[in-house]
């Protein structure tokens, strides 16, 4: 099936033309956020319609009504599409909740000042570049993936759609630091602990809920759950758009599938790539789910203290101030 347009770059960065255009961009970079907004920041692939489905859920005290009648991308728009200026505009929901995968250093002009909660979801970044992958297999609004071996070379260069994971993982957790209104989530961390990571969020929405309340969000944004919620797995959209016969959406949902998909020596230069890339951050990653030691770390990533890691984050917000001042 013909792939559609990719754009041409935005700030260095490729964005699919199916769904992005330089006026959306701008109408994203220039977005006048409300203090009761919600924005849902990830680069792809890393749990972003999970997150959605947890705010909608905690929003609606578990009530999953929301979730089961409205699409994600009209209850939870993604900011630089086409469509969000005249779906936020229609729009009577509040807290309204925006989704965006754009850097800080894009965002922070219009972000400045704004007291809107920002939740940043990461994933290791092994999975990520392996859902990518399968995802672009499907949709063919982003060019062909190639054999995984060449995808992969792409995912490190940071020369896919979306750009860098690595610039983008650093750039917007820098902002912990600084930013008070953002809250740091793993992928990781609500897949091993669900329940924790929804009293965290419904916290730090300031939507305290009972027992039965965080059941329900519990349940209803479980993997099997949203695998058959038609509202996020992607069936709603024409198959010319994406094809379900490649791969599906709601795919493995697991913590580790690139061990299925990574050579050994795949995997070493990976861990080169990783290891030179993320040198100075202090962000720990769980890579497979029985790695207990690690699981451990990743549950205080978002709450990071170490005199070492302050120093780390201090110097990337400077280096993002001075970004902010090239922007403007
Ligand atoms: N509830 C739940 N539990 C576990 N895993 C889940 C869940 N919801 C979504 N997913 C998995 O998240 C991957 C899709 O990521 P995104 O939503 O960020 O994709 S996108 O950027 O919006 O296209 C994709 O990962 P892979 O299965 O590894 O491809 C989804 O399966």
């Amino acid at each position: 099936m013909a792939r559609l347009d990719v754009i041409e770059k935005f700030h260095g960065i490729s964005f699919p033309g199916h769904l992005h255009n330089k006026d959306s961009m701008q109408f994203a970079l220039k977005f006048p956020f409300q203090d009761t907004d919600i924005l849902i920041v990830s680069y792809p692939k890393s749990g972003t319609t999970w997150m959605q489905e947890i705010v909608a859920l905690i929003t609606n005290r578990g009530d999953p009504h929301l979730i089961q009648t409205v699409p994600n991308w009209t209850r939870a728009p993604w900011l630089e599409h086409h469509y969000a200026a005249a779906v936020l505009e229609a729009s009577s929901i509040t807290p309204r909740v925006i989704t965006t995968h754009l850097y800080h250093h894009l965002l922070a002009p219009a972000l400045h000042g704004s007291k809107a909660k920002v939740i940043y979801v990461s994933r290791n970044p092994k999975d990520v570049a392996v859902s990518f992958y399968h995802y672009h297999k499907m949709a063919n609004f982003l060019p062909g993936p190639g054999t995984f071996s060449e995808f992969l070379n792409q995912f490190l260069e940071g020369t896919l759609c979306f750009g860098s994971w690595f610039d983008h993982v650093k750039d917007w957790s820098s902002q912990t630091a600084t930013m008070n209104n953002l809250l740091h989530v793993t992928y990781e961390e609500m897949w091993l602990d669900i329940r924790g990571t929804i009293k965290r969020l419904s916290s730090f929405l300031q939507c305290p809920l009972v027992e039965d309340e965080i059941n329900n969000c519990v349940k209803h944004s479980s993997f099997s759950s949203m695998k058959d919620n038609k509202m996020i797995n992607h069936t709603l959209i024409p198959p010319e758009i994406v094809d379900h016969s490649k791969s599906s959406f709601m795919r493995k949902g697991k913590i580790g599938d690139w061990k299925n998909m990574f050579t050994e020596e795949q995997n070493q230069h990976f861990q080169n790539v990783f290891k030179s890339l993320m040198q100075n951050c202090p962000l720990e990653f769980v890579w497979e789910a029985q790695d207990e030691a690690s699981s451990f770390e990743v549950l205080f990533t978002s709450a990071i203290v170490s005199i070492e890691a302050t120093a780390w984050l201090t110097n990337r917000a400077n280096r993002s101030y001075s970004l902010q001042q090239e922007t403007l």
